[in-house]
């Protein structure tokens, strides 16, 4: 580069940084900084904003700068300082987010409509945005430790990039002795003909949906397939539902696949770990990274494989901020780095049933393998409706509050008891009674900042609110009138627990949900109790119904799922399915023990099509019926959606905000006909309408086209933000749900 005479002696080169910047600060893009030499697009680096020295990426390249003081002033903060100012630190010990990475940004934030520096910050592990190159150097010596590795050869130079330096591309071997491969299962027939095809698949970066029954043996598949990425150097990513699932496939894996490097990425890690597990995949000396949704977002360089497991699992769902799917973004990043992605699952979800059957049913885009049958040819289990109508006439409305279980059930609740075999009792509700109530006068435990009522918790004795956790010891007498005589109405997880041991006398009975399992490890122990037969009976909610792969249960029975029949979220049906065939395939995985297996589910209405589908254990019969009744009434897959929420002080502001929003809808639908079709629907409040004493409302919007749906919400958006700031404090948060999970 020709340096001329007047030329002053700070330039340097633009570059366009991406920084998570304040909210409501009105800047979406980049800022510009300076740096002293051109810098690789993707480095992390440390740069003023502000006050603070913050995170950044380097994420576009704005040339040298031929006089620094006549740039324009980017970064509001700093309005005093009219000058580009210095990148402070350039984080190159580590290399560059790689293009992938960076497009998966950036397809993620239009997608889901949020700021790429917000959304790109936030999917970085906390402690890495924290880092300057001193802790950085530490960290990763410690890890280097950890992975028996030897220390990284001082960074070499890169070609056009002075000061820019990256990592050894190549993937160091793993340090420690190679143990001897571990005895590989005989496949089944069904296993072996669907590697086949996803072999082929892969050649082609197809997606696949891997339709197998449960206990069909899907891990297998995966694992193998995970065997043949590693094996072309390539990294795998896996990504499963729950963290509570993870402990038993994880090690599963470290056993697979000794000598390999397998990190775990979720929520549930500590911070310093989470930071190294994913220095470990970003610097590709991670083969295997298992993960929850978050993972989706990990640094790959050498991805090669990407399987979401239960893929119609609602945790892939992010619920705050960017409100992303986990699984719907696999299928796209797989897609644009040209790798193959399997999604499983013995229920998928409709959309992708949708997607995997050809057309006129579907759209075809994905490639569906079927696995039918059992490991060992064991039977599904056997489903046994009891209808609660017929109980009630025969033992009265009395009994049935007592004693929930049907006389037959009970009986092959005993039969398991003799028998030394294991049942699970499945209800989806913690606590000891929904509500309490006072005969006397009609008071109820409700929640005075939400819209709902406060369970009771018997075990502590607390009236406890599930959505904002406000949480009071149970009055001893009614609050309102004073009557000692206040009852439990329903029935949660705890109160199940008492009327089992009433009906089982002798029975080890064991409880898992979310309160038995608050403490780190305490699930696993509880696991482990059910695995190691310890435990005769389990009670519990959706957490035990999915992915355990329990051997000693022949028995499944749902109490109360009828709710879900009836509810206007026109996913609960689809819902329902999966949560009780999951549940089912619980019972009878030990083939030995599968012709015993039963699921037993209470009913008010036994005449339904989803039971009838159920008792086949025929998905696909269920699938087709939904999906026709979605399309007739125009919604998923056949329509796009997005939904507004609005949380503000009073109901009215917030439907006011929302009422406010569609008019800029319709004036933006009247400039451009391709929005025409777009139906944005008037604002309701939602099921529970004031949570924590924020009253919340939210609206639909429904567009044919996908594309559309995008643009229109690009061009509406903005119109918010004023919205919002003229509004004042009267709304408190707004935000754009796009695919929303529940409506
Ligand atoms: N080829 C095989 N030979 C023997 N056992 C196998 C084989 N493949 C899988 N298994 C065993 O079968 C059981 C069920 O497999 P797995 O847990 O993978 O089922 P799945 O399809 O994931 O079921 P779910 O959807 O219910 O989680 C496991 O105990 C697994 O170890
Ligand atoms: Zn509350």
């Amino acid at each position: 580069m020709a340096l001329d005479d007047r030329t002053p002696p700070q330039t340097g080169h633009g570059v366009a940084v991406l920084v998570e910047l304040p909210k409501h600060a009105g800047l979406s893009g980049t800022l510009s900084y300076r740096a002293a030499t051109p810098l690789p697009v993707g480095q992390l680096l440390r740069v003023p904003l502000g006050r603070r020295v913050v995170c950044g990426i380097a994420w576009g390249d704005e040339g040298p700068l031929a006089d620094a003081r006549a740039t324009p002033v980017l970064d509001e903060g700093a309005a005093d300082a009219p000058v580009r100012r210095d990148v402070a630190e350039v984080l190159d010990a580590l290399p560059p987010l790689g293009p992938g990475w960076r497009a998966l940004i950036r397809f993620a934030a239009a997608y889901y409509q949020r700021a790429p520096g917000e959304l790109a910050l936030s999917v970085l592990p906390a402690d890495l945005r924290e880092l300057d190159t001193a802790a950085l150097q530490r960290r990763l010596r410690r890890l280097d430790k950890r992975l028996g590795r030897t220390p990284p050869p001082a960074p070499k130079r890169r070609r056009g990039a002075a000061a820019a330096t990256t990592a050894p591309e190549t993937p160091v071997e793993p340090g420690p002795e190679p143990l001897p491969p571990p005895v590989l299962p005989d496949l089944s027939e069904e296993q072996r003909l669907a590697l086949d095809a996803l072999a082929d698949a892969a050649e082609r970066a197809d997606p696949v949906l891997l339709h197998g029954a449960t206990g069909s043996g899907k891990t297998e598949v995966y694992l193998r397939r995970v065997a043949a990425a590693l094996d072309a150097g390539r990294q795998a990513l896996l990504l499963v539902p729950e963290i509570n699932l993870t402990p038993q496939l994880e090690a599963r894996i470290r056993a697979r696949f000794p000598g390999r490097v397998t990190v775990a990425l979720h929520s549930g890690l500590g911070p310093a770990e989470r930071l190294q597990n994913w220095l470990a995949a970003h610097l590709g000396w991670a083969d295997i990274v298992l993960g929850t949704r978050m993972a989706v977002f990990a640094s790959l360089p050498r991805l090669g494989l990407i399987v979401v497991d239960e893929e119609h699992d609602p945790s892939y769902k992010q619920q705050e901020g960017a409100r992303y799917s986990a699984r719907d973004l696999a299928v796209w990043r797989a897609r644009q780095e040209g790798v193959a992605v399997i999604l499983g699952s013995a229920t998928p979800s409709l959309e992708t049933w949708h997607n995997a059957l050809p057309s006129p049913e579907g759209t075809g885009r994905y490639h569906r393998l079927g696995m039918p049958t059992r490991i060992g040819a064991g039977a599904l289990p056997q489903v046994r409706l009891v209808d609660l109508t017929r109980l009630q006439e025969q033992f009265g409305r009395q009994m049935l509050r007592d004693q929930p279980f049907a006389p037959p059930l009970l009986a092959a609740l005993r039969d398991r008891l003799e028998r030394g075999e294991q049942s699970l009792v499945l209800l989806n509700r913690r606590g000891y009674a929904p509500v309490l109530h006072c005969p006397g006068c009609g008071w109820k435990s409700d929640c005075p900042h939400c819209s709902a009522w406060r369970v009771f918790h018997k075990l502590d004795r607390t009236l406890r609110c599930h959505h904002c956790g406000f949480a009071e010891r149970v009055p001893r007498a009614c609050p309102s009138c004073g009557d000692p005589d206040i009852q439990p109405i329903g029935r949660g997880t705890e109160r199940l627990e008492e009327q089992l041991a009433t009906a089982l006398p002798g029975a080890r009975i064991g409880r898992i949900d979310a309160d038995t399992t608050r403490g780190k490890g305490s699930l696993e122990a509880q696991l482990a109790q059910v695995h190691d037969g310890d435990i005769d009976v389990l009670v519990g909610t959706q957490m035990v119904a999915k992915g355990h792969d329990f051997r000693r249960i022949t028995l499944v029975a749902a109490l109360q799922a009828d709710a879900a029949l009836f509810s206007s979220d026109f996913r609960a049906p689809e819902r329902l399915f999966a949560l009780l065939m999951q549940a089912g395939g619980r019972a009878g995985r030990d083939a030995a023990q599968a012709a015993r297996s039963e699921l037993w589910i209470q009913t008010w209405h036994p005449q339904h099509p989803l039971y009838a589908a159920l008792t086949a254990h025929d998905y696909p019969a269920f699938a087709a019926g939904q999906l026709l009744e979605r399309q007739q009434a125009g919604l998923p897959p056949f329509s796009h959606l997005a939904l507004l929420r609005c949380e503000a002080r009073t109901q009215e502001s917030a439907m006011a905000f929302l009422a406010q929003a569609a008019r800029r809808a319709a004036e933006l639908q009247t400039q451009q006909p391709a929005w025409a079709d777009i139906l944005v629907y008037p604002p309701v409040p939602p099921s529970v309408q004031r949570v924590a004493n924020v009253e919340r409302a939210q609206m639909l919007v429904e567009s044919p086209s996908r594309p559309a749906l995008q643009r229109l919400l690009a061009a509406w958006l903005p119109s918010f933000q004023d919205d919002a700031r003229q509004a004042g404090a009267r709304v408190l948060r707004w935000a754009v749900d796009v695919d929303p999970l529940a409506i």
